[in-house]
């Protein structure tokens, strides 16, 4: 069922300006118009997008691509945010809902070279560019010769610091490669048996304030309920870790029938700058249909990688 929405009340997308971001929130739109809502976007520039020459790790973390967005939502400027999931701080401030969770793109890792055709293929002593802690210390569990350098900006950004020369490969989200129509940079995917994608990678998701019911129901036709137990499940495990972009934190769902399997992986957030990292990894599965089912899920399996010897923040 569609809830209608007055058709006075235009429903305004905040969004950041990488193409992207763009996007995600035209993909948005789409989908609102044609279930008959009048939608435009309102552009932002937020302090993740500004700030490139440093870890995100170091200046602030996940809640610097989400904040302007959110004060754009507190001021009535615009009604919804698009946001992958992955950038979304496990917890909301007070007054902000998750409206839905969307439908997942691919979830797992990309690999891509122009030299290489896998990360197998990497010389020894390869330089490969990832500013995620956690794409750091998976790397250098299959591949502890390996050279790990920083690498931020927004994906076009990325790609041309890999053609130009700094980096014999890069690692990035197979998701945002596919749906900027840049498929064919990926030369392989990593399986998610050696390379656990983060929680939400893949999944977008779709913020309001919480007080508009309205709009809550009316962007209920959006969910995608199977994406949204898998992801509230991996984000329960960041969430119960407190897990944040400087803590290494892997959590991966998959479906067997109507049994969701969750896989994490945890690594020591001093290991990269030893240049060794202690991974604890933990898995578990039950039946889920509901999202605190999902949420113990996640809790469970962030226990066992505490009883694994993974300190939460
Ligand atoms: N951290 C930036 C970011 N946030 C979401 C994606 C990819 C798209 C997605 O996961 O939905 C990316 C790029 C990347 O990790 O390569």
């Amino acid at each position: 069922m569609n809830t209608p929405i007055p058709s006075s009340s235009a429903l305004v997308i905040a969004t950041r300006e990488s193409r992207l971001a763009l996007w995600q929130a035209e993909h948005v739109q789409a989908l609102l118009q044609a279930r008959g809502h009048a939608v435009s976007l309102l552009g932002m520039t937020t302090k993740g997008d500004q700030i490139l020459d440093r870890s995100l790790s170091k200046v602030g973390g996940k809640g610097l691509f989400v904040k302007e967005l959110e004060v754009a939502l507190e001021e009535g400027r615009a009604h919804l945010a698009v946001h992958s999931l992955k950038d979304v701080p496990m917890e909301l401030p007070e007054g902000f809902a998750l409206a839905c969770v969307m439908e997942r793109e691919d979830p797992r890792d990309a690999f891509v070279s122009p030299r290489y055709a896998s990360l197998r293929e990497l010389p020894q002593g390869a330089v490969v560019g990832t500013s995620s802690l956690r794409r750091q210390v998976l790397l250098q569990a299959l591949r502890p010769d390996l050279r790990i350098e920083p690498l931020r900006g927004n994906l076009d950004t990325r790609l041309r610091k890999l053609d130009e020369g700094q980096y014999d490969a890069i690692v990035l989200a197979a998701a945002g490669l596919k749906r900027l129509g840049l498929e064919a940079r990926i030369r392989a995917v990593f399986e998610p048996s050696e390379m656990l994608p983060a929680a939400g990678q893949g999944a977008l998701g779709i913020e309001v304030r919480s007080d508009r019911q309205d709009l809550i129901a009316a962007l209920a036709p959006l969910a995608h309920q199977p994406t949204w137990l898998t992801v509230a499940a991996e984000r329960a495990v960041s969430r119960a870790m407190g897990g944040s972009c400087s803590m290494p934190l892997a959590a991966h769902g998959t479906w067997q029938g109507a049994t969701l399997r969750l896989d994490a992986a945890w690594g020591d957030p001093e290991g990269p700058a030893r240049g060794h990292t202690a991974l604890v990894r933990a898995q578990a599965q039950a039946p889920i249909a509901t999202l605190a089912e999902a949420e113990a899920l996640g809790e469970a399996v962030a226990a066992q990688l505490r009883a694994g010897g993974a300190v939460g923040a």
